[in-house]
């Protein structure tokens, strides 16, 4: 049951707390089969259309960017990366992902060979929602049909649709065309699988909270922010706390609630280091500098930030074909509403793109004369190229006239690593982040050779009668420094910060949680969201983390079951480096 305001929950002691109503936190709440509480400063209910739906979190955080002399680049708001505004694609990785997290992890249990069953358990492949033949497009045989998440293929389609895929024949041996990279191999252009169903979105809340809605064991309260663990006692030597601080809004009154079992953060890879901070958990020099006592210390807290930088590439295109003109023209947006609303179909079931694909730097490439792959493996990719058939800009307003196409390049295997701080040691004020972009020589080098990549891409012969010009300042980028100079300029965000509580082997001298999820050196806490993995994978992250929202619910509910037979023999798994 959903309630508004604290008053209205029965109790205040339930067998979990999970912290937070995102991909994570509903998957794995709900995926439990006892009494449970889910706090949540905001949870939308509604279904979602198409790219229309970017109802804003509450917890909005400013991110700044910097370049890499430390000259602020660009300065954008951020919403945290909730569910709720996300773009929908819908892919797990890269099979080398999950057996890296292994290898960090000295637990086989995170293994491509276990891990991939989860996506059975958790999706349902459906038809898409202009109901047009899929044969190609996908491979049935790797989906689930029975989980609790909707999700399809492209459902409206769009003028670069043909082109692409002419692109992956007419340049195969750079551009190859892979049918579905939920194979594990990720490598080459596939059609965008998009957590949506029936031509809305699916989401955790339209999803898994949806599936439970009525269930007497499950309270989710909104409008409630936490602000702190509560430390409830000590077990085994180590603090425990089971108990959580909220308040539904800077100034009201805190409440308390407590757990029987555990206390799962699922606050995301921002929300989940700033509670953990302000409750005693962290850097002790930093936390002292807010006058908040230590009560585990762990400098990894809020470090080790990963993310998929993005760098848009716009291109003017011939004719009317892209959707740059429905988006200006709000008659014809409120006829795509009344379709969409009729039968859900049309312009509005589009998921963003419908076509990216992953590719690797040549092996030979100078850059690996001073940096080692970073790469997950050998079938894991350095850089993404992002279609989209209109403008796609996230810091230059789309212009006022004119049809657009735009490749994003996107930073799939950083080695920067940032960070995020708090700014102060009020729950409600939004913590420092810093991503440090491009702040290494690989991922300058790989940003800039994924630029030309997608040059190249655009040089083919399908793209001859579409595409007149490229756009802007790529128009002149014809050397290095010149795509350097673009890239400090336009580089953001593609919104999937991983690794500010990482999970590290049991006896690792760094890392925030164990392999089962668990926070180190307390009792009673889990952390359950995208900031446990270590590194970003090969994929936009929600996929990932519902892998392991399913997995922590086996791990939860069913401990041996779940571990027991997979633990130990790791001899499979090469060694690599993080
Ligand atoms: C604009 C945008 C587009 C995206 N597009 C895609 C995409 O197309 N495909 C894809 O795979 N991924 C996409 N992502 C990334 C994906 O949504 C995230 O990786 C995923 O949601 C992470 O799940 P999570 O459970 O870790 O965190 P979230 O889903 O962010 O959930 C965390 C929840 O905790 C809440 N919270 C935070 N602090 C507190 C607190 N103190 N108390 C209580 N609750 C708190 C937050 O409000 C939020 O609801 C996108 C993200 C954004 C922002």
């Amino acid at each position: 049951r959903v309630h508004q305001h604290s008053s209205q929950l029965p109790v205040n002691k339930y067998d979990y707390i999970v912290v937070g109503a995102g991909a994570a936190g509903l998957g794995t709440s709900l995926l439990l089969a006892s009494r449970r509480m889910v706090l949540a400063p905001s949870l939308f209910l509604r279904p979602a259309l198409g790219i229309f739906d970017t109802a804003p979190s509450s917890l909005s955080i400013l991110m700044t960017f910097f370049s890499d002399e430390g000259i602020l680049a660009a300065q954008v708001p951020l919403l945290a990366p909730t569910l709720t505004p996300n773009y929908m694609s819908h892919h797990y990785g890269s099979s080398e992902d999950y057996d890296r997290l292994a290898r960090i992890t000295g637990d086989s249990g995170w293994s491509w060979n276990n891990m991939k069953q989860y996506i059975k358990r958790h999706e349902k492949i459906v038809p898409p929602a202009d109901g047009h033949n899929t044969t190609g497009q996908y491979t049935p045989s790797l989906h689930g049909t029975n989980g609790v998440l909707p999700k399809s293929l492209p459902g409206y389609s769009v003028a670069t649709d043909s082109r692409i895929i002419a692109t992956t024949r007419e340049l195969s041996s750079e551009f190859p065309f892979n049918q579905d990279i939920t194979s594990g191999n990720v490598l080459g252009v596939t059609w965008v699988q998009s957590a949506i169903g029936g031509g809305k979105r699916s989401s955790s809340s339209t999803t898994y909270l949806a599936s439970v809605k009525d269930r007497k064991n499950v309270d989710v309260l909104v409008n409630a922010q936490v602000t702190k663990l509560l430390r409830t006692g000590t077990v085994g030597g180590k603090p425990s706390f089971k108990g959580v601080q909220y308040a539904a809004a800077p100034g009201s009154p805190t409440q308390t609630a407590y757990a029987r079992e555990e206390v799962i953060l699922s606050a995301g890879s921002l929300g989940t280091p700033q509670i953990l901070m302000l409750s005693g958990i962290g850097d002790k020099d930093e936390l002292a500098s807010h006058y908040i006592t230590t009560v585990i210390e762990n400098t990894s807290v809020g470090k080790n930030l990963s993310d998929h930088a993005l760098l848009p590439n716009n291109w003017i295109v011939q004719g009317t074909e892209s959707l740059d003109g429905l988006f200006r023209d709000q008659s014809a947006l409120n006829s795509a509403l009344v379709q969409w609303q009729a039968n859900k179909t049309g312009p509005l079931v589009h998921g963003t793109v419908n076509h990216i694909g992953f590719f690797r730097l040549p092996s030979d490439a100078p850059i690996f004369e001073t940096t080692s792959d970073p790469s997950s493996g050998p079938t894991a990719s350095h850089y993404e190229l992002i279609f989209s058939s209109y403008w796609l800009h996230p810091t230059l307003p789309s212009p006022a006239n004119g049809s657009y196409m735009t490749i994003c390049s996107a930073l799939i295997s950083p080695t920067s690593r940032g960070y995020l701080k708090l700014a102060s040691a009020d729950p409600f004020q939004t913590p420092l982040i810093n991503p440090q972009y491009l702040s290494t020589a690989f991922d300058k080098y790989t940003l800039r050779e994924a630029v030309k990549a997608a040059k190249r891409f655009t040089s083919g012969p399908a793209w001859a009668d579409y595409i007149l010009a490229p756009y802007g300042d790529l128009a002149s980028t014809n050397t290095d420094a010149d795509i350097d100079a673009y890239a400090r300029k336009y580089t953001s965000t593609i919104f999937h910060p991983v690794g500010t509580a990482a999970m590290s082997a049991k006896d690792a001298g760094w890392g925030v949680v164990d392999p089962d999820f668990r926070l180190k050196g307390a009792d009673g806490v889990r952390i359950v969201d995208a900031s446990v993995w270590p590194f970003v994978p090969n994929a936009h992250t929600q996929g990932p983390v519902y892998l392991l929202a399913e997995r922590a619910a086996s791990i939860i509910a069913e401990p041996s079951k779940s571990n027991a037979d997979l633990r130990g023999n790791l001899g499979f798994l090469n060694p690599r480096s993080r």
